[in-house]
């Protein structure tokens, strides 16, 4: 999980305004997936197999800003004069992207469910252990009892795995506090941690996760609860961009799904949903009829409900790490592509269906279990990611005026990412137009 052997983060404070940066210069890329043109809207159907490549590119950064991106031998002759300036990377023979973009994660949270995990090797279902008083209420729990250094501490250490696998920006829910208290320690946790951290954090509450042990008897206590007095403090702290429920049949019902969405539009925070996980139950439709940013999980949707998530340009965030944890069928994302839904994929990480942060180990599922090509699995870890949490404008692919938020993989094309798998091909990772991360193997010279 640490990456390969000799893996190190490189820098530690983050510049949110970057001024005077030395220029970098990447050069000679074999494939530069430049992705570009997709700022507006993400891609859909067809769409998705055009990277826009560039054979033999290179980019010119400064300022932690993208400014130029072209053949090598066109940004050599733009920059021939300040080519000193610049520290050079030389990226012969490898692969260049965007910086991966995890869309759905559960990043700030305490311990863990390896007992879990054995008990579902048994038999058990995910739905058993947490209407056991498991599953979300244990890691609430546990979350619950830390205090804010450890919380994070814990998630820096995922964070820092996240960014030696090449993503540079997470969404990371709320939703194992499920009181005001415990919501906002986990949310101030996720917004430290974005101030902190190399990787950009955007947050979202959940405070419709699960319903609480406390509230048991009477759910729509709880509902009342979490749209009158978590979701305006939440926003009145500013601490969310987005809110997400969790609608599963024995969680929220679609109609309390609804009015939690809808009361957290009211105070600007945009609607995400956990929709049609393990039973087909509306959510999609529900996504589709309250303009979701994203519709995500999706293994049970049905074709209605994927065809009005079509129809209104909702984003279908697909988790497949979790089915394979799971032990389930995955969710149709060749079905989901050809009907027009925008995908994304994500690591969905969490510590009871999904613990992992190897986003490339989530394109190598979408291209095994979901029928996805190479090509659409890297388009939905980059710019439709992107989409999925309101960055087009700034990330998700290479471009002028972007973010400089790129990876170098030690590999000759796209398709190798999904075709070795389980392997970290991570080389180089530059955040904000630094490298951040360099990984290789250290020898002793008489080795070398
Ligand atoms: N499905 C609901 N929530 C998480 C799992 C959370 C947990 O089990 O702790 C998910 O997206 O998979
Ligand atoms: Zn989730």
């Amino acid at each position: 999980m640490e990456g390969a052997p000799g893996s190190s983060i490189l820098c530690k404070a983050k510049e949110v305004r970057i001024l005077n940066q030395k220029p970098l210069l990447i050069r000679h890329a074999k494939q530069l997936v430049t992705l570009a043109g997709s700022s507006d809207k993400p891609l859909c159907g067809q769409e998705m197999n055009d990277l826009k490549i560039i054979e033999d590119g290179s980019v010119w950064i400064e300022n932690g800003v993208i400014q130029k991106v072209g053949k090598d031998e066109e940004i050599i002759k733009h920059y021939l004069h300040r080519l000193a300036e610049a520290d050079t990377i030389d990226a012969t023979g490898r692969l260049v992207t965007p910086g991966l973009i995890d869309p759905h994660t559960h990043l700030v949270y305490a311990g863990s469910r390896e007992n879990e995990f054995e008990m579902r090797l048994k038999g058990a279902t995910y739905m058993e252990i947490m209407n056991a008083g498991g599953g979300i209420h244990a890691t609430t729990r546990a979350t619950r009892q830390a205090d804010h250094a450890q919380l994070f501490t814990e998630s820096k250490r995922r964070l820092d795995q996240f960014l030696l696998h090449g993503v540079t920006t997470v969404e990371a829910k709320s939703g194992y506090g499920l009181t005001l208290e415990h919501e906002i320690k986990q949310l101030e946790v996720a917004q430290a941690l974005n101030e902190k951290h190399e990787v950009d954090v955007v947050s979202t509450f959940m405070g419709a996760h699960a319903v609480p042990a406390e509230y048991r008897e009477d759910p729509d206590r709880y509902v009342d609860k979490v749209i009158t007095g978590m979701i305006p403090e939440v926003a009145r702290r500013g601490l969310a961009e987005f809110n997400d429920v969790f609608c599963e049949r024995g969680v929220f019902t679609p109609e309390q799904s609804r009015r939690i969405l809808e009361a957290g539009l009211e105070y600007g925070l945009k609607p995400k949903i956990h929709a049609d996980e393990i039973e087909p139950y509306g959510g999609a439709e529900l996504a589709a009829a309250v303009d979701c940013v994203s519709a995500d999980h999706l293994l049970k949707a049905s074709d209605e409900g994927i065809q009005a998530m079509t129809e209104k340009g909702v984003v279908g965030v697909l988790l497949p790490g979790t089915a394979f944890f799971l032990m389930a069928e995955v969710a149709s994302g060749r079905k989901m592509i050809d009907a027009g839904v925008p995908v994304a994929l994500s690591t969905d990480c969490n510590p009871g269906s999904s613990p992992t942060v190897s986003l490339p180990l989530i394109m190598n599922l979408g291209c095994l279990k979901m029928g996805m090509t190479p090509a659409e699995v890297l388009a939905a870890v980059t710019i439709n990611a992107a989409h999925a949490i309101c960055r087009g404008h700034e990330i998700g692919s290479i471009e002028q005026g972007k973010k400089a938020d790129l990876v170098i993989f030690d590999v000759p094309n796209y398709m190798s990412l999904s075709y070795f798998y389980g392997v970290n091909h991570v080389h180089t990772v530059i955040k904000n137009g630094k490298v951040v991360v360099e990984n290789q193997v250290k020898r002793s010279g008489a080795d070398a």
